[in-house]
């Protein structure tokens, strides 16, 4: 067996526009989600899923005389959770050409799911990573990351940018604008994250935006603008100015609200850290539920968050400086 792990991201600035060639700074935190993967005798695919929200899961398919898989839990949320998983290991035949074989995929992830922490890039990077190992084949990281980009990018229905995958291959704060992709030098950043216990669908939300801006020109200005403040949160983020990266990201939160991927618990969250005193506060991934991020060095934006209503969980994130890690 081998296994690998990956950590899951948080936007500082840029996701969405960053759909649109615009360039976006994602950084990776040390939450992780850990693959396994298992060369099997026969050709069928075995997925057990140790931390998904529905409590966990096994599925076995991929026989030619197999029905659905049978398992206890609704068809359209299990496609929803195989998604990545399959095309990873999609990802895995294709480059070894071992089409045939069948594989135990089990993954264990701290990250929850659908809340713009990356836990599908997460997944896609550890699964692809383990799976080339267990058939003798290992991968350079650049390789990895657009593996793992091109099952987000099928998954997510032919809209996905190259961010979240390359940040948790490579790890440390990214810069990624197109297929331009590279590191960033980045200080120690007091992130904290409020995560209000929900999820947003990433295809769907991509999905919006792309309508908002084509029906609309000023949509369109809206995704350029966020690239402005990306351009200036990079010279924000070389210089360490908190002040100035905490005001880009409270602009930046402004414009995707405007966008429509916030929601009334992002939104508080946001308000909550303010409030506190953060230097700032947005939103994180795709959005429509799940996480935000704020910069503070004092524990008082924890502390508020703890205590907003619509947040399930406060929490400080270290950056990680690793992305995949080859642990077995
Ligand atoms: N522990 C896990 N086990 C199996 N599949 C997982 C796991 N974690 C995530 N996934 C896959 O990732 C999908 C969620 O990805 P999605 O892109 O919607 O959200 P995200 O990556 O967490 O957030 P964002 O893209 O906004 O950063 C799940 O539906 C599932 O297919
Ligand atoms: C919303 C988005 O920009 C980030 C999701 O974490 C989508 C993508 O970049 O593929
Ligand atoms: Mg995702």
């Amino acid at each position: 067996m081998a296994v690998s792990s990956a950590p899951g991201k948080v936007y500082l600035f840029g996701e969405h526009a960053v759909v649109y060639g615009e360039p976006a700074v994602p950084c990776a935190i040390e939450v992780r989600a850990r693959v396994g993967v298992e060369q099997r005798s026969d050709s069928k695919l075995r997925i057990h899923a140790e931390d998904l929200s529905l409590d966990g899961f096994t599925v076995e398919y991929g026989g030619a005389t197999d029905g659905p898989p049978d398992v206890d839990v609704s068809e359209s949320l299990l496609t929803a959770a195989m998604g990545y998983v399959d095309g990873a290991i999609e990802q895995v035949r294709a480059i070894t050409g071992e089409e045939d074989i069948g594989f135990d995929v089990t993954i264990e992830s701290d990250i929850p799911l659908g809340a713009g922490l990356g836990s599908s890039a997460a997944v896609a990077v550890a699964a692809i990573d383990a799976g080339t190992r267990e058939l003798g084949t290992t991968l350079e990281i650049d390789e990895l990351a657009e593996r793992a980009y091109r099952t987000e990018y099928e998954v997510q229905g032919g809209q996905a940018s190259r961010a979240d995958t390359f940040c948790s291959a490579t790890g440390g704060a990214v810069r990624v604008e197109g297929d331009d992709c590279r590191s960033l030098e980045a200080p120690d950043l007091p992130l904290v994250i409020g995560f209000d216990g929900g999820a947003g669908d990433t295809g769907e939300l991509v999905a919006g935006v792309r309508s908002l801006r084509e029906e609309y020109d000023f949509a369109a200005d809206t995704v350029d603008a966020i690239g402005d403040i990306v351009r200036n949160g990079e010279a924000a983020l070389a210089a360490g100015d908190l002040e100035e990266l905490g005001r880009l990201m409270n602009f930046n939160h402004g414009l995707l609200s405007a966008l429509g991927v916030s929601s009334r618990s992002l939104d508080s969250m946001v308000w909550a850290a303010r409030d506190a005193g953060a230097d700032g506060a947005k939103l994180t991934g795709a959005g429509g539920g799940g996480c935000i991020v704020a910069l503070d060095p004092t524990d008082e934006t924890e502390t508020a968050l703890s205590y907003t209503p619509g947040c399930a969980d406060a929490f400080r994130a270290e950056l990680s400086e690793t992305g995949v890690k080859r642990l077995e």
